[in-house]
């Protein structure tokens, strides 16, 4: 695509432990990257990881306000550095999948007249009739799980209409258990966003539509229809549909951007808003995947995905909308204990140090000798199990491990799960199977090596690890053209490949091959024990 190379996109993420921005100019060059953490940068929220995890240790929310709040000191830090927001032709991004907000009644006036002298998160104090949003991490609607299948004829029944059984952070169990446990809230709410619609919201100056992609993520839309399922709704909440508003294709230009940011910013005002997506779907963009690869996102959750054409849900894992091609969809795979658990295992075995954890990862053998462990600090999504186990080289349970042996089993853990749980999916590693890594952890090269070694195959990078900003910033440029036919692909194809990090070891694939056996026995027998 042909843009002035003074013009610039934003891609913004609203993720779950900071808000982040990438600009790109029309060269599709990265011009600028800026960051909000929540927990250092605005601590009057009180929250450790972004969240904060209630006393049943399963309900875990976000104050919606430190998102308006964030979104207010991003914007002056971009400011503070000399950004032209001028320049800006377009903007899109994304949110941690999942999470809700529930906006209270005459929220959408207060929207439609944001006063440019005064901050967002002042003028929206009052705008939320929950105060603090259900998020990805949550796991306390079981019971609303439970009923949903129930009410649509089972799991995969459920599967076949929206792409994914009930799970418990998905937002139509969610939204069930508010509408059950805070009633006088439920009733006072006017509009429910999930985080990505509520960020375009915000940008907007107005309601703004669920997109297909993120909407995936609900237990509430039919992924083939590409429409609420009443069923579902009618399982969830009474009159949910007009809460919800309508779905937008995931590439639709929502609107110009509020005259809020044009005369506080100097934004111009023919600026448009494309729909903002989740974050894994903005990653997909953001590493522009092609069929045949798989994408491994290191966030705090710990994700992998893949394009593809041809959907067959089933009662693991998720099918999505695919965010840049209305054709085709996404299938993904998340893992709960991602980040904190390494972060866990990084201070009580390498003293809070990346650099001693990596060379822990470099000192120990592919294989650790025989020793494995599963490292499940909080009940997992895949698969539902909870505790810490870890087995010597003649398949003893042993209490504890050395600490460089413990930071190996667990790295080697998370990604032998990965790769069983990718291939009970159906996939294959094959010949030119590409691995794209993403997310804070991608930047360390030592687990990038462990990754290589066990899917036994070449793992790539893209220069910004947050790929979901970067892939809503070429979304936001794609969005401009999409209505005249152009594929993403086409309009993105100058853009820069994704470079080789790490191939795998010579004798990775005689090493993993039957550990991955021994891995998908061992979680087998978990959760036989819990049955
Ligand atoms: N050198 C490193 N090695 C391993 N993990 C790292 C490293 N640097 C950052 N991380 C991890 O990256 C995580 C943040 O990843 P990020 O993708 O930014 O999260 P999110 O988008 O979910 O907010 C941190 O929690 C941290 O554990
Ligand atoms: O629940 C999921 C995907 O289904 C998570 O992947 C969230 O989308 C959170 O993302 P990160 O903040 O970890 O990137």
């Amino acid at each position: 695509m042909a843009a002035g190379a003074d013009s610039c996109f934003l891609g913004f993420d609203f993720s779950t432990q900071q808000l982040k921005v990438v600009a790109v100019d029309g060269n599709l060059e990265v011009i600028l990257q800026s960051s909000v953490q929540f927990d250092s940068e605005l601590p009057e929220f009180r929250t450790r990881g972004g969240v904060h995890i209630h006393d049943d240790k399963l309900t875990v929310t976000s104050p919606a306000l430190m998102w308006v709040k964030a979104l207010d000191v991003l914007l002056e830090k971009m400011r503070n550095t000399g950004f032209d927001f001028s320049r800006v032709k377009a903007i899109s991004g994304s949110g941690q999948q999942h999470g809700s907000v529930f906006w209270r009644k005459g929220a959408r006036l207060t929207l439609n007249h944001l006063n440019p002298q005064k901050h967002l998160h002042h003028q929206l104090q009052e705008c939320f009739a929950v105060q603090d949003s259900p998020v990805w991490m949550d796991s306390s609607t079981s019971d609303q799980c439970q009923c949903l299948e129930a009410s649509v004829g089972g799991a995969q029944r459920l599967a076949d209409i929206t792409g994914s059984r009930a799970y418990e952070r998905f937002t139509g169990n969610q939204i069930a258990k508010i509408y059950h446990s805070k009633p006088n809230e439920f009733s006072e709410t006017e509009r429910i966003s999930l985080i990505s619609s509520f960020a375009s919201s915000l940008f907007l100056g107005d309601y703004a539509a669920i997109d297909y992609s993120d909407g995936s993520g609900m237990n509430l839309m039919d992924i083939f229809e590409k429409q609420w399922s009443q069923v579902c709704l009618d399982a969830a909440a009474p009159q949910l549909a007009q809460r919800l508003g309508d779905l937008t294709p995931s590439t639709a230009v929502l609107g110009r951007v509020s005259l809020y940011y044009t005369e506080r910013f100097g934004f111009p005002d023919s600026c448009e808003v494309v729909a903002f997506t989740g974050d894994n779907p903005g990653s997909l963009a953001g590493m522009r995947l092609q069929e045949g690869d798989l994408a491994v996102s290191l966030g705090t959750s710990d994700t992998v995905f893949l394009w593809i054409r041809d959907p067959r849900p089933s009662i693991e894992g998720h099918i999505f909308c695919n965010p840049v091609d209305c054709s085709a969809y996404m299938a993904l795979i998340c893992f709960k204990n991602g980040s904190f658990t390494r972060e866990r295992i990084r201070d009580e075995c390498a003293g809070g140090s990346w650099e001693r954890f990596s060379s822990a990862l470099r000192s120990t053998p592919m294989g650790n000798n025989g020793n494995l462990g599963v490292y499940f600090d909080v009940m997992e999504i895949t698969p539902p199990a909870a505790g810490v186990l870890r087995f010597n080289s003649e398949g003893r349970r042993v209490a504890a491990f050395e600490d460089e042996v413990e930071i190996r089993a667990l790295i080697e853990g998370q990604f032998l799960a990965k790769r069983v749980h990718a291939e009970k999916l159906g996939y294959k590693i094959i010949a030119g199977t590409r691995v794209l890594a993403t997310g804070g952890a991608s930047s360390n090269k030592d687990i990038l090596q462990v990754l290589s070694d066990v899917f036994n195959a070449p793992v790539y990078t893209i220069d910004v690890t947050n790929s979901a900003c970067l892939g809503c910033a070429y979304r936001a440029l794609h969005g401009l053209v999409s209505e005249t036919g152009a594929s993403f692909t086409e309009t993105l194809r100058n853009a820069p490949e994704p470079q080789l990090a790490v191939r795998p070891a010579p004798r990775a694939q005689e090493v993993y091959e039957p550990l991955m056996l021994r891995y998908a026995a061992l979680e087998d027998q978990l959760l036989k024990d819990l049955l």
